[in-house]
């Protein structure tokens, strides 16, 4: 595509050098990204200025340069007159702003549907997809388990673990476009709205799911956590807000001047839509659905008194959509969850293995509380302290699980840099009696995972928490490629065996 530099009338710049257009088809932020004409966004970040890199992307081929280091920009554009240089105030702004202007503008061509929160922001999005396509809108999302179209998982290189960066989103808009996706729906982090890789998008809807205490390492406080999850909802016409969040809920409440439609499980407050008489069947809940006057009777595929709080959002933003109550309730007992989300998978002798992504003392406390409605003889439980997020965590998670299972395993989660010792040492710290003899540590999660099925019995719940990004563990900076499906199906293929009379046998 030619860019005609001196004629883009969103991105806000202060100075172009060298030639006015060029032919474009990459864009990155990354140097060794870079190939044959790609524009190349320099970023200053918490550990390198991506300054530095400008001609290491030129020699790789970029063709265009954006920066706001004017004494980085200025001579390089006379040392490379034949690349364009364009000097901005903010680079991650003009990134956000040339990408949505480089595909098209594909994000207004679409519905777009951003989810915050703490916690559910994956299940939500995953019940969003699921029911607005059930509904005849089909629907691609994008998200810590990957980026799926309507009808099909797509393939990218992610360059981070929630919401991608401003670049690779537009592109992601676009192709759900081409692949005829009328809304998409995302994940929208605080660290993303801090780095401005959602500016510019207009959302037709945002979801609030819940607020508390997560990501002190990146942000600092909470008050800043707060101040960036809320900063979605300056950007979108209509909003789901969860009044149960007291927090969050009530300012946003109070503050937001779109339409809106609220959500509470609890049948006595103001909110537009509740549930109650939640109760837990075999194969899912069933509640009432309370909503304009009416009573009616919902049942969904999914377990956990909060997995009916994020359905209540998938319809509320169903309702926003402009779908009617009736259509909507028909089509949820077909609604779909998230993989790794209170995933539950047969063992023999009628054990089960659940995996959920609870990585928070809260979403930890709220999971056991839901998965003790299950019938079972023992629960097994692990959790794992997670190297790459707040060390600060880690005891509270101990904290929260002492005295509710009948075992605990204390594993650790993507070490990163850190040594997996000092990070269950610091997990035992929450324990009042690290010494117990039903807590057990171990050092990887793969060692957890074993450790926990092995401990695990006949007609016991095997509760495998906090999880695996991307099917890998990161450690020193490396993927270690990883499967908690793979590791528990070779567990019960190699434990368990048919005897002569054809029982099935656990060694
Ligand atoms: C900790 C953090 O916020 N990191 C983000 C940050 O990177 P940084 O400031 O450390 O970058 P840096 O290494 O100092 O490099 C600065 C610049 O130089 C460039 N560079 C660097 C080296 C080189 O050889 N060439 C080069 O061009 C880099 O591409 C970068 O643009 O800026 C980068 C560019 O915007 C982000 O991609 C990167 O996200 C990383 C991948 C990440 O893991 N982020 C996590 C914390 C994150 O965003 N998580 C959230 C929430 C997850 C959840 O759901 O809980 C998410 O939305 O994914
Ligand atoms: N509405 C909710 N309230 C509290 N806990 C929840 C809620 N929804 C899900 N959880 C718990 O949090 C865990 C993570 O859920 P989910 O992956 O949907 O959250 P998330 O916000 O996407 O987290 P992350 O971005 O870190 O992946 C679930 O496995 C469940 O245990």
């Amino acid at each position: 595509m030619i860019i005609q530099f001196d004629q883009l009338t969103n991105v806000p710049m202060k100075n172009i050098y060298g030639p006015k257009s060029q032919h474009v088809s990459h864009l990155c932020f990354h140097s060794k990204r870079a190939k044959e004409s790609s524009v190349f966004f320099s970023m200053k970040g918490k550990e390198k200025d991506g300054h530095h890199y400008i001609e290491e992307a030129i020699e790789r081929g970029a063709v265009a340069v954006f920066g706001s280091n004017p004494d980085n920009i200025i001579p390089f554009a006379e040392k490379y007159p034949a690349c364009t240089f364009l000097l901005v105030d903010d680079v991650r702004r003009a990134m956000a702003c040339f990408s949505k202007f480089y595909y098209q503008n594909s994000d207004e061509k679409i519905r777009t549907i951003g989810v915050t929160g703490t916690n559910g922001k994956t299940t939500v999005a995953a019940y969003v997809k699921s029911l607005l396509t059930l509904l005849g809108l089909p629907t691609g999302s994008i998200g810590t388990t990957g980026i799926e179209s309507s009808r099909k998982k797509l393939v990218y290189k992610k360059s981070t673990p929630t919401t991608p960066e401003s670049l690779d989103l537009h592109h992601i808009f676009n192709d759900f476009y081409k692949l005829e996706d009328g809304a998409a729906v995302m994940e929208v982090s605080s660290i993303a709205i801090d780095q401005q890789r959602v500016d510019g998008i207009r959302f037709d809807t945002a979801i609030h799911t819940n607020i508390s205490e997560e990501h002190l390492e990146y942000h600092g406080t909470f008050e800043h956590y707060l101040e960036c999850k809320l900063k979605l909802f300056d950007q979108a016409e209509t909003a789901v807000i969860n009044l149960d969040d007291s927090v969050m809920g009530e300012e946003l409440n109070r503050t937001f001047k779109g339409s809106k439609v609220t959500y509470s499980l609890s049948p006595d407050s103001p909110a537009d839509i509740k549930a109650g008489n939640i109760e837990t069947t075999a194969s899912g809940t069933a509640f009432d659905l309370y909503v304009g006057g009416a009573v009616l009777k919902v049942t969904v595929p999914v377990f956990g008194d909060y997995n009916v709080a994020n359905i209540l959002s998938a319809i509320g933003t169903a309702m926003l959509q402009g779908y009617k109550i009736e259509e909507i309730v028909s089509a949820l007992p077909e609604v779909k969850g998230p993989e790794g989300r209170f995933e539950i998978i047969e063992g023999p002798d009628r054990q089960r293995v659940i995996l959920d992504y609870a990585h928070t003392p809260v979403a930890l406390a709220k999971l056991v509380k839901e998965v003790k409605k299950l019938e079972y003889d023992r629960l097994i439980v692990m959790i794992a302290g997670i190297g790459i997020r707040d060390f600060n965590k880690m005891p509270k998670m101990a904290e929260t699980i002492e005295g509710k299972a009948d075992e605990i395993v204390v594993t650790v989660d993507h070490p990163g840099y850190n040594e997996p010792v000092e990070i269950i040492d610091q997990v035992m710290t929450g324990f009042d009696t690290p010494e117990a003899p039903n807590i057990h540590t171990t050092l990887t999660r793969k060692e957890g995972i074993l450790q926990s099925l092995k401990l695990g019995g006949p007609t016991d719940i095997i509760l495998l928490t906090s999880g695996c990004i991307n099917g890998a563990q990161l450690v020193k900076g490396e993927e270690v490629p990883h499967s908690d499906r793979e590791i528990i199906e070779n567990f019960f293929r190699l434990t368990s065996y048919k005897d002569s009379s054809g029982q099935s046998c656990v060694s």
